[in-house]
C-alpha cells in the first residue's frame, strides 16, 4: 500500500512559487484586491482621526457643529470602507475558487499521463482525497484566510504608523510588546502546520479505505466482512481524530496566548496613556485615537494568529497537491510519428530484459516475432508473463534492454499517441464506463457517427441485445456496467475495438465460462474483430487456439514451445496438460 511518502517530496519555497505561478494569469484581479484592501484599511484607519477631531475640537472645544461634520465624514468613510471590503472579498474569493479550479484541471491532466505503474503504487482513494479536500482547503485559504491575513497586516502596519504620529512614547511600549506576541507564533505555527498535514494524510487514508471497500462491496458482504471492515475504518477514524485533536490543541493555544498577550499590552498602554493625559502631555482626543488604533492593531494581530493556522493548513494542502504534480511521467514520449500503414504491421520483440520495479527479472533475452496479419495465441500458467507482454507492447512499462519494433520501428522512438493509435485492446474484465451504450462503444473512436457505432455493434453481435435494452443505445450503464451480463459486456468491449479499427489487436480472453449461445456469439464477434489484423491473444478458449496461426507456450517468462494446436497436443506435455485443464471448450 502506498502512502504519501512514496511521492516526490517538495519544500515550502516550491509551494509558494507554484501558487504565485497560478496567481500570475490573474494579476489584475490580484492588483484590484490589493488596492481594495488598502482603501478599506485606510478608511478604517481614518476613522481614528475622525474620533480625535470630534473629541478634541467638538467635545473639548464645545462646538456641536463640528460634531455634525464629523458624523458626515464618518458616514462617508464607512460607505467607502464597505465598498472596498465588498471588492476585496469578492476578488479574493474569486481568486480562491479560480485557483483551485485551475489546479484541479492541471492535476487531472497530469494524472491522465502517469503510467499504470504509478497507480499500482498509489491508492486511488488517496489521490481522490488530495483532489477534493486539499483543493477545497486551498480554496478557503486563498479566498478567505489569506485575504484576512493580508487585511490584518495592512491594518496593523497602518495603525502602528498612526500610533507613532499620535504618541511616540506609547508606540514604543507597543513595539516592545510585539516580540512577546511573535514568540508563540514562531513556536506553535510549525506544530499547527505539521498536524494539519498529518490530518490531511489521515483523511486521505479514510478516503482510500472507503474507495476500496465500497468498490468491492459484493466481496465484503459475501465474506461477512462488514464488521471487520467497520472496525478497521473506526480505527482509522480514531487515528484521524487524534491527529485533528492535536492540531486543534496547538491552534487554540496559539489563539489564546496571542489574545492574552496583546490584551495585556493594550491595557498596560492605556494605563500609561491615561497617566499622560493627567500630566497634560497628551490630549484626551489623542489618547482616544491612540487606543482606537491600539485596539485595531491588537485585533489585527488576533486575526493573524487565528488565520495563520489556516494558512499553514493551506501550505500543507498545497504540499500534498504539488507532490502529486511532481510525480514524474516515467514513460518518455518518443518523437517519431508512424508512417501510414497499408497493411497490419509485424511486431518484433528482440532480446528484451524486463523486471518490474523492485522485482526479480521476468523476461531475460526474450524474443518473439509476430508476422503481419498473423494471429498468435499465448498460453501458459498464471504468472508466466502474458499480460506483462501486453503492457510492454503498449509501453506502460519500458524494457531494460533490447527493443520492441512495430512495423520495423522501435516503439520507444515513436510518439506514445502514434504507437497506441495502432493498437486496440480488449481486456479480460471488459471495461464498461458509467454512460450510455452508444458512448461506451464510441470510446473506441470519438468521432464515429451513430451509424458507425451501430455497425460495429452489429459486427460484435451486440446489436440484438442492445436493441432489447429499455432505451436501446441510449441506455445508461451503471458503474462498471453492473446492469449487463458478462457475455454482453464482452461484446460491448469487442464492438469498441471493432469501431476503433486498429491494425494491431491485443486480446485478453475472459476466463469465465459463458452459456453456449453467448459463447458462440462472443467467438463470432472475436473472429470478425481479428480479421486482417496482427493479433496477439491470451487464449483461454479451445476455439481460439484451434484457429490461431501459431500458439506460443510461455512459462516463467520463456517460450517453451510453439506451433499449431494439433502439433503441440502431440509433442508438448505442458501444452497438453494446459489444454486439457485450462482451456474452456
Ligand atoms: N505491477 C507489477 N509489479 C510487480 N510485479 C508484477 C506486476 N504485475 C505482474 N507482476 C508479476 O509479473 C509476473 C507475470 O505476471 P503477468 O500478469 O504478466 O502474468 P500472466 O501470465 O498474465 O498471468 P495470468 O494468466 O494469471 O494473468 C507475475 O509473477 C506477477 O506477480
Amino acid at each position: 500500500m502506498a502512502t504519501s511518502t512514496q511521492l516526490t517530496q517538495v519544500n515550502t519555497r516550491q509551494v509558494l512559487r507554484w501558487l504565485a505561478g497560478h496567481l500570475r494569469p490573474y494579476r489584475w484581479r490580484v492588483a484590484g484586491a490589493v488596492v481594495a484592501l488598502f482603501v478599506a484599511s485606510g478608511a478604517w484607519l481614518a476613522l481614528g482621526q475622525g474620533v480625535k477631531y470630534a473629541i478634541d475640537k467638538g467635545f473639548m472645544g464645545d462646538h456641536p457643529g463640528i460634531l455634525n461634520q464629523a458624523a458626515v465624514a464618518v458616514l462617508i468613510i464607512c460607505i467607502l470602507a464597505s465598498l472596498a471590503t465588498y471588492c476585496r472579498f469578492y476578488l479574493m474569493t474569486w481568486l480562491g475558487e479560480r485557483i483551485s479550479a485551475d489546479i484541479r484541471m492541471q492535476l487531472y491532466g497530469h494524472l491522465l499521463h502517469l503510467s499504470p505503474s504509478f497507480f499500482s503504487k498509489v491508492r486511488t482513494g488517496e489521490v481522490i482525497s488530495r483532489f477534493t479536500s486539499d483543493t477545497a482547503i486551498l480554496q478557503t485559504v486563498v479566498g478567505m484566510s489569506l485575504s484576512m491575513a493580508l487585511r490584518s497586516t495592512v491594518t496593523f502596519t497602518g495603525a502602528l504608523i498612526l500610533m507613532a504620529t499620535t504618541s511616540p512614547l506609547l508606540t514604543l511600549c507597543v513595539l516592545l510588546a510585539v516580540p512577546a506576541v511573535l514568540v508563540p507564533i514562531r513556536i506553535l505555527a510549525p506544530q499547527v502546520r505539521k498536524y494539519a498535514r498529518l490530518s490531511q494524510d489521515k483523511i486521505a487514508d479514510l478516503g482510500a479505505h472507503i474507495d476500496q471497500s465500497l468498490h468491492e462491496i459484493a466481496t465484503v458482504q459475501a465474506f461477512n466482512a462488514q464488521s471487520s471492515e467497520a472496525r478497521h475504518f473506526d480505527q482509522r477514524v480514531a487515528d484521524a481524530f487524534a491527529v485533528a485533536r492535536q492540531r486543534i490543541h496547538y491552534r487554540s493555544l496559539l489563539i489564546g496566548l496571542i489574545m492574552v498577550l496583546s490584551l495585556t499590552a493594550i491595557l498596560l498602554i492605556a494605563w500609561i496613556g491615561a497617566r499622560q493625559v493627567f500630566s497634560g502631555s497628551v490630549t484626551p482626543g489623542e489618547l482616544s485615537a491612540f487606543l482606537f488604533y491600539a485596539i485595531m492593531a491588537g485585533g489585527s494581530v488576533a486575526t493573524i494568529s487565528e488565520v495563520i493556522g489556516e494558512v499553514q493548513r493551506g501550505v500543507g494542502a498545497s504540499e500534498r497537491l504539488l507532490e502529486l504534480l511532481a510525480s514524474p511521467v516515467d514513460i518518455a514520449d518518443g518523437k517519431q510519428e508512424l508512417a501510414s500503414l497499408n497493411q497490419a504491421p509485424a511486431l518484433h520483440i528482440n532480446n528484451i530484459h524486463f523486471a518490474y520495479p523492485d522485482s526479480a527479472p521476468l523476461f531475460e533475452n526474450f524474443s518473439l516475432s509476430v508476422e503481419a496479419g498473423e494471429t498468435v495465441a499465448l498460453v501458459g500458467a498464471s504468472g508466466a508473463g502474458k499480460t506483462t507482454l501486453f503492457q510492454l507492447l503498449l509501453r506502460f512499462y519500458d524494457t531494460q534492454q533490447g527493443n520492441i519494433c512495430l512495423a520495423d520501428q522501435p516503439i520507444a522512438s515513436l510518439k506514445l499517441s502514434a504507437l497506441r493509435s495502432q493498437i486496440a485492446i480488449v481486456t479480460q474484465e471488459s471495461v464498461v464506463f458509467a454512460t450510455t451504450v452508444m458512448e461506451n462503444i464510441r470510446y473506441g473512436k470519438a468521432e464515429a457517427t451513430d451509424e458507425q457505432v451501430i455497425e460495429a455493434a452489429r459486427n460484435a453481435f451486440a446489436h440484438e441485445f442492445i436493441e432489447q435494452l429499455e432505451s436501446g443505445y441510449a441506455t445508461q450503464l451503471g458503474e462498471r456496467g453492473i446492469r449487463l451480463s458478462g457475455g454482453q459486456r464482452q461484446r460491448i468491449a469487442i464492438a469498441r475495438a471493432i469501431l476503433a479499427d486498429r491494425p494491431v489487436l491485443l486480446l485478453d480472453e475472459a476466463t469465465s465460462a459463458l452459456d453456449a449461445r453467448s459463447e458462440k456469439m462472443v467467438q463470432q464477434a472475436l473472429s470478425s474483430l481479428m480479421q486482417g489484423r496482427t493479433t496477439i491473444v491470451i487464449a483461454h478458449r479451445l476455439a481460439t487456439v484451434q484457429h490461431a496461426d501459431r500458439i506460443i507456450v510461455l512459462d516463467k517468462g520463456k517460450i517453451v514451445a510453439q506451433g499449431r494446436h494439433e502439433e503441440l497436443m502431440k509433442s508438448d506435455t505442458l501444452y497438453r496438460e494446459y489444454a486439457e485443464l485450462q482451456l474452456l471448450s
